[in-house]
This record gives structure tokens, C-alpha cells and sequence, in this order.
């Protein structure tokens, strides 16, 4: 059993190769796509989709069998054919290359294992069992979703706006850390989708200062935090 080390990658520009062009590969090259990689998909045989991303620019594609070459330069790759031998290939020379490599039908064999995710603009969650069950983990990614619905984009949006206010305009470190957790509390969450992503950063740090100040209030009547998680921080 492995235990992996989660990461958030930047690959934007950057050269991924999916060898296989069936569902698997499709799902992963969406994936990719998502954020902004150069996707190259080798595979003999395509999906309809990604025939038409391929059509329409999104993403390279060579018609034949991968091969050693195609990882020259290549940031991370996917071994998602349907031939374990050929897989088990590529990835052997993907780590010739020091390019990390998963592999899709023996997640043990590879570098690194793909995770569910589910965005909402810059909030991204990514939910992995570690290769114990993959449907469990789309499962739980499933319920997150319907947790945490489409506004959480912009609402995350306007809390980098309101970091970016506090971070330059609040100089005393405790203090900032007070605010930025008041930031994240249920009140001050509903004011950030209220005020729309076009508040200006004053106003922003204006409502921010008045509900740190009526949580110090509740705090100082004995009433619990908002968040009711951040109970251990004070
Ligand atoms: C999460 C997700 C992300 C993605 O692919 O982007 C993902 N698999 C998904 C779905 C899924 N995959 C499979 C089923 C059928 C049910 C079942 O078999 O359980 C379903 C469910 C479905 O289709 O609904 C079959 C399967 N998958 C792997 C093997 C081989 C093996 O176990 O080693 C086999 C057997 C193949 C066979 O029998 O031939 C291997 C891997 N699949 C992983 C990721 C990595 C581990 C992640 C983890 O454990 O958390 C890992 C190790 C490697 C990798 O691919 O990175 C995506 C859900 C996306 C979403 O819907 O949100
Ligand atoms: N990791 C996962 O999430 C997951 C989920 C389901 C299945 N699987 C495994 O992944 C494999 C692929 O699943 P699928 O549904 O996409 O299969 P699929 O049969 O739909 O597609 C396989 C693709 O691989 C291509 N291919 C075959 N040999 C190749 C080679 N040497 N080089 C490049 N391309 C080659 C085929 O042309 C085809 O496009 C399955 O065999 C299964 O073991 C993994």
C-alpha cells in the first residue's frame, strides 16, 4: 500500500501525454485540459469527444501506438490503454525520463494516482481513496458538489480579493489572522456573494472590520465562533 503525498500541480503550457484513447483517457485529458495543459493523446482509435478536440485544436493527437519518444519533454503522463503489457512499457520508460506516470489499470505501478476533483473556480476539491476504490472516492466528490454548489466560485473569488486587501492594508500579523478567519466564517461568506465580485476593496475590508468586531462581541458574551470549527484556534 502507498501512502501519497497530495499536490496541486501547475502545468498550464506544459506537455502531458495520455497514451490510449478510450474513456479513461478522455476523462484524463479533461482533466488536463482543465488546467490548461498542451494535452497530447496517442492512440490508434479515439473517443467521439476527443476526435473533436482534436479537430477543433484543443489537443494534438497521433493515430498510431505510443511510443518511447513521445514522453521526450513531457511533464507527466498517463498510461491508459487497455493493454497492461504496453502500459507497464510505457510507464517503465515515462521513469527513464523522470517523468512521473499513472497507470490505469495498476494504480500501484505508477507515480501518482489521479484524484476526483470538483471545481468551483479557485476552491478545488480532490477527493482519492489511495487506489482502494475509485468509484468511493467519485462518490464522495459527488456529495461535495452538492455541498458546495456553483457559487462557491465566486465567493472564492472575492475572498482572494478580500485577502489581498487585508494582506496589504492590515500591517499587525494577529490581527490580520483575526480577520482572515472572520473571512471565512458563514456571515462573512454570504457578504462576499452579496457584494458581488465587483466590491470595491475598501468596502470589502469595511464589512470585515464590522463582523470581527461582533464576533469579538459574542466571543466576549461566551457565545461559540463563527465558524464553529475555529473554536481550537482562539
Ligand atoms: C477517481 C478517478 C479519477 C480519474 O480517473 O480521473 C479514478 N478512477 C475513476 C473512476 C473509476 N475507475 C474505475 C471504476 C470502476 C469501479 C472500480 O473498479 O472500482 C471507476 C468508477 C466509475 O467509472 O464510475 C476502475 C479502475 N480504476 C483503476 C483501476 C485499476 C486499479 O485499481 O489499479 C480500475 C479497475 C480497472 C479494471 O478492472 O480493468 C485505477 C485508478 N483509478 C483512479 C482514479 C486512481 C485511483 C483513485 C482512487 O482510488 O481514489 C487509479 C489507481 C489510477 C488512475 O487512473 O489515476 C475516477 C472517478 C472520477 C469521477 O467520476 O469523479
Ligand atoms: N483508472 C481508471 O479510472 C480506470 C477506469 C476503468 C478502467 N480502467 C482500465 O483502463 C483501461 C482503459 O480503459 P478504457 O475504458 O479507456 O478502454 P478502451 O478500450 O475504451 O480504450 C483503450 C484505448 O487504448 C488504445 N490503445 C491500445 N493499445 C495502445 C497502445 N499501445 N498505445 C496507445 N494506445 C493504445 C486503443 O486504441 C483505445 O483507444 C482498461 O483496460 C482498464 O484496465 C481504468
Amino acid at each position: 500500500m502507498t501512502r501519497y503525498y497530495p499536490v496541486m500541480l501547475r502545468i498550464e503550457g506544459k506537455r502531458c501525454v495520455v497514451f490510449g484513447g478510450g474513456a479513461v483517457a478522455e476523462r484524463k485529458a479533461a482533466g488536463l485540459l482543465e488546467a490548461g495543459a498542451a494535452v497530447t493523446v496517442v492512440s490508434p482509435t479515439l473517443t467521439p469527444l476527443l476526435e473533436t478536440w482534436a479537430a477543433d485544436g484543443k489537443i494534438a493527437a497521433d493515430r498510431r501506438l505510443g511510443a518511447a519518444d513521445d514522453l521526450d519533454g513531457a511533464a507527466l503522463a498517463f498510461a491508459a490503454t487497455d493493454r497492461p503489457e504496453a502500459n507497464r512499457r510505457l510507464a517503465e520508460e515515462a521513469r527513464l525520463r523522470g517523468v512521473p506516470v499513472s497507470v490505469a489499470d495498476d494504480g500501484e505501478a505508477g507515480d501518482f494516482v489521479a484524484p476526483a476533483v470538483v471545481r468551483r473556480g479557485d476552491l478545488v476539491f480532490a477527493v482519492s481513496a489511495s487506489g482502494a476504490g475509485p468509484a468511493l472516492a467519485a462518490r464522495l466528490a459527488g456529495e461535495l458538489a452538492e455541498r458546495y454548489g456553483p457559487e462557491y466560485g465566486p465567493l472564492a473569488a472575492a475572498l482572494r480579493r478580500v485577502r489581498a486587501e487585508v494582506r496589504a492594508a492590515v500591517p499587525d500579523a494577529a490581527d490580520r489572522r483575526r480577520l482572515l478567519r472572520t473571512a471565512v466564517g458563514d456571515a462573512a461568506l454570504a457578504e462576499w456573494r452579496r457584494l458581488g465580485p465587483d466590491a470595491a476593496g475598501a468596502v470589502l475590508l469595511a464589512r470585515l472590520r464590522a463582523l470581527a468586531e461582533e464576533e469579538e462581541g459574542r466571543r466576549g458574551r461566551g457565545e461559540p465562533p463563527d465558524p464553529p470549527g475555529f473554536a481550537h484556534f482562539s
